[in-house]
């Protein structure tokens, strides 16, 4: 957009100073050799032009200062719109096929362009050579075709460039074909595939191969020829493109033919085929349809030969190719000669004369008199004599003399049948003059052949090497193939991966979940477990009622206490007993009885200190074991609690208490014998009145 805008403006700015009527659109338009021109449109009003400056913005002052150079580009830019125009009309010549105006028009262009000498220009003038080369190809001029062939093919060496040289030089080699200059037509396809070996042109190697192949086809060596072939179609296959690979696969099949190799040469001319008619030009499918008649002609096989032929003819209709149901009128009459239905063979032999004669074509003529003579010398020696006679008649300008010593010999076989000896022997010698004629010229032909196929065993080493370079592109694809391969297997691998990472995530989380669940249901469980344990420990160790620990763990608590402190250690047993408690049941009932026990139990838990134990030891009676307490200590405590029981009121209720203590330091060797010390003590004090402390006394 840049580029367009920018020579906009030139051109506006350019044209202004040169006070030339302004331009008010400039395109640019791309041609297909790559190179551009620019169409340019003029107005008169320079007021429209002046405004339309403005509109567009040019800064008018820039155009100034122009350099020169941009002043050459402008002619180039008016012979590039004369090009462009001249080149349309060249273009549409060529396609409605009206070559020899599209000649003239093209070689207009080239003058121009030869008067350039820009690389660009030069590279269009090549390629215009080519089409009027092309031109004078379809016009049948070989000389003109050749010689600007060989125009376009020296233009490109100007500018070295290298795949339209490789290209141009198979179809110079062509036109040289055409000419009959063999070994110059195989110099040049070996230069040509010379150069395709060193540049990236897959189908213009393809081609050049093609282009061999037919070189090779008309000196004779089939079997080069066939090579060629082979890897021509081995390219058109590679590329799966249908058309290349059918007209190939036709003319292998031909080859085939030539070699009387006919099974080949079926398989071949199958392939075109197998392909959906859609994907092929109808044309190459006809040819493979013609063509495998034929061999069922040879093969004997009329009715398959009849069916092709028909199929192919039905194609010819629809393409109206007159000069192609020339040939296949006469492969269906060789199909009824085959089969001795003669009526049936001169039908068609005379349908293809029709057709030479409304194409007024002596080859098509005599290629169809031939065998009418041929039939009618079975059944009617007048009718064939005619046919012959017409046949030597339109052969006589015909190049090709084998036609004409055909139409000597029905003669001669046609006299002899008449018993018009003298004729006969007439036509015999003419025979033989031909025959030496045709053999003089045939050794010429072999001379000049076998000049051919000198060169040919050159270009038979260019091939092994082509066959070798295209064995290891083979193995290259091959290579790419697997790794190709490889990297599939490595992304399907690698999506295995992920989706095992991505399973072993959802699995991981999973695997999360249930044992998180697994885990707080064996907290929760724990816990409870723990919690009932405590319970069960509780409840293990506890009074229910009074909510001290019971005689159990008083028994274990004195224990410890045995195996942590020797005799000698402080600690004492303090025994408690309610007074007359069965008189506070009795009186007060079960339940104050029970409160009262509560309560005396409160009393007892608020004069320990951490560590000590309040044990219930049984009924009304209670237990404290003071750890690091001495006698006097125990005494005193004992004595506190003892009035504070006094003074306290338990619901409605006062009671007092009697209290024995005991100390380790008595000697006591076993938790019994303590509690026995104490019991003792208590006794004592309920003994002497009740509501009173005493400690035990070995006495
Ligand atoms: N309310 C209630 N009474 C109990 C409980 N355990 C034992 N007793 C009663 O406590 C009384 C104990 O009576 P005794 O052993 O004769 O002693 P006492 O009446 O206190 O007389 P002394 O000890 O000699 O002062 C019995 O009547 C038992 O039934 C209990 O858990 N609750």
């Amino acid at each position: 957009m840049h580029k367009k805008g920018s020579v906009r403006n030139y051109l506006l700015i350019h044209c202004m100073l040169r006070e030339h009527y302004p331009i008010v659109s400039a395109r640019y338009i791309q041609l297909d050799n790559g190179s551009d021109i620019v169409s340019v449109r003029l107005v008169s009003n320079r007021f429209f032009f002046l405004i339309f400056m403005l509109l567009l913005g040019v800064p008018l002052e820039v155009g100034a200062s122009l350099p020169a150079p941009e002043k050459q580009r402008n002619t180039t830019y008016s012979n590039a719109v004369s090009i462009e125009s001249l080149r349309e009309r060249a273009l549409a010549l060529y396609k409605k096929g009206d070559y020899k105006q599209a000649i003239s028009t093209f070689l207009a262009i080239s003058k121009i362009l030869e008067d350039q000498a820009q690389e660009a220009d030069l590279s269009t003038l090549g390629r215009t050579y080519t089409y009027i080369a092309q031109s004078y190809k379809r016009l049948k001029l070989r000389e003109e075709t050749a010689a600007f062939y060989r125009k376009a093919l020296a233009t490109y060496k100007r500018i070295d460039s290298k795949r339209n040289i490789a290209r141009t030089l198979n179809t110079l080699a062509e036109a040289e074909r055409y000419l009959g200059n063999l070994d110059t037509s195989l110099n040049l396809v070996m230069e040509s595939l010379r150069i395709h070996g060193t540049i990236d042109d897959e189908e213009g190697k393809a081609k050049a191969h093609m282009g061999a192949s037919i070189i090779l086809r008309h000196i004779e060596n089939y079997e080069l020829s066939l090579e060629h072939l082979k890897l021509a179609y081995a390219y058109f296959k590679r590329e799966n493109n249908a058309v290349g690979t059918a007209k190939t696969a036709n003319e292998i099949a031909h080859l085939y033919g030539r070699l009387a190799s006919f099974e080949e040469a079926k398989s071949f001319y199958e392939v075109a085929l197998q392909y959906p008619a859609d994907q092929l030009p109808p044309a190459t499918i006809a040819t493979a349809l013609r063509e495998l008649a034929e061999i069922e002609v040879i093969a004997s096989n009329f009715q398959k030969a009849r069916s092709y032929a028909k199929r192919a003819m039905a194609i010819y209709e629809t393409l109206n190719a007159p000069e192609k149901k020339t040939a296949v009128f006469r492969i269906i009459g060789d199909s009824y000669q085959g089969e001795d239905n003669l009526n049936q063979a001169i039908y068609n032999y005379q349908a293809s004369l029709d057709i030479a004669n409304q194409l007024d074509n002596d080859l098509f003529r005599v290629k169809a008199l031939l065998p009418v003579g041929n039939v009618y010398l079975k059944q009617d020696l007048v009718k064939s004599e005619r046919a012959f006679k017409t046949a030597l008649t339109f052969s006589k300008d015909l190049k090709n003399k084998t036609y004409r010593l055909a139409a000597l010999k029905g003669l001669r076989e046609v006299y002899t049948a008449t018993g018009q000896f003298q004729d006969a022997l007439e036509f015999a010698e003419k025979e033989l003059a031909l025959t030496e004629q045709i053999q003089s010229e045939n050794s010429d032909k072999l001379l000049e052949i076998a000049k051919a196929k000198l060169l040919s065993f050159k270009l038979e080493n260019e091939v092994e090497a082509l066959k070798e370079q295209t064995r290891l592109d083979e193995l290259e694809i091959a290579r790419k193939n697997n790794e190709i391969e490889i990297s599939r297997k490595e992304q399907q691998i690698a999506n295995l991966q992920l989706s095992k990472e991505r399973y072993a995530k959802i699995m991981l989380s999973l695997i999360v979940i249930v044992l998180v669940t697994i885990a707080l249901a064996l907290y929760r469980s724990y816990v409870t477990s723990r919690r009932k344990n405590e319970k069960l420990h509780y409840l293990a160790t506890h009074d229910s009622l009074t909510e001290c620990f019971n005689r159990r763990y008083l028994f274990d608590s004195l224990r410890s206490l045995f195996a942590q402190a020797p005799a000698s250690h402080s600690g004492c047993l303090v025994m408690i007993d309610i007074d007359h408690f069965k008189k506070i049941n009795d009186d007060f009932g079960h339940n104050v009885g029970d409160d009262a026990l509560r309560g005396v139990a409160h009393v007892l838990r608020q004069n320990i200190s951490d560590g000590d134990v309040l044990a219930r030891f049984g009924g009304e009676e209670f237990c404290m074991v003071l750890h690091n307490t001495s006698l006097e200590d125990a005494m005193a405590v004992s004595e506190k609690v003892r009035a504070q029981m006094e003074n306290h009121t338990f619901g409605k209720i006062k009671l007092t208490c009697s209290i024995g203590v005991t100390s380790l330091a008595f000697g006591a060797s076993s938790p019994t014998e303590l509690i026995e010390q104490a019991d003792k003590a208590l006794f004592f004090s309920k003994a002497n009145g009740r509501n009173q402390v005493n400690a035990y006394s070995a006495t």
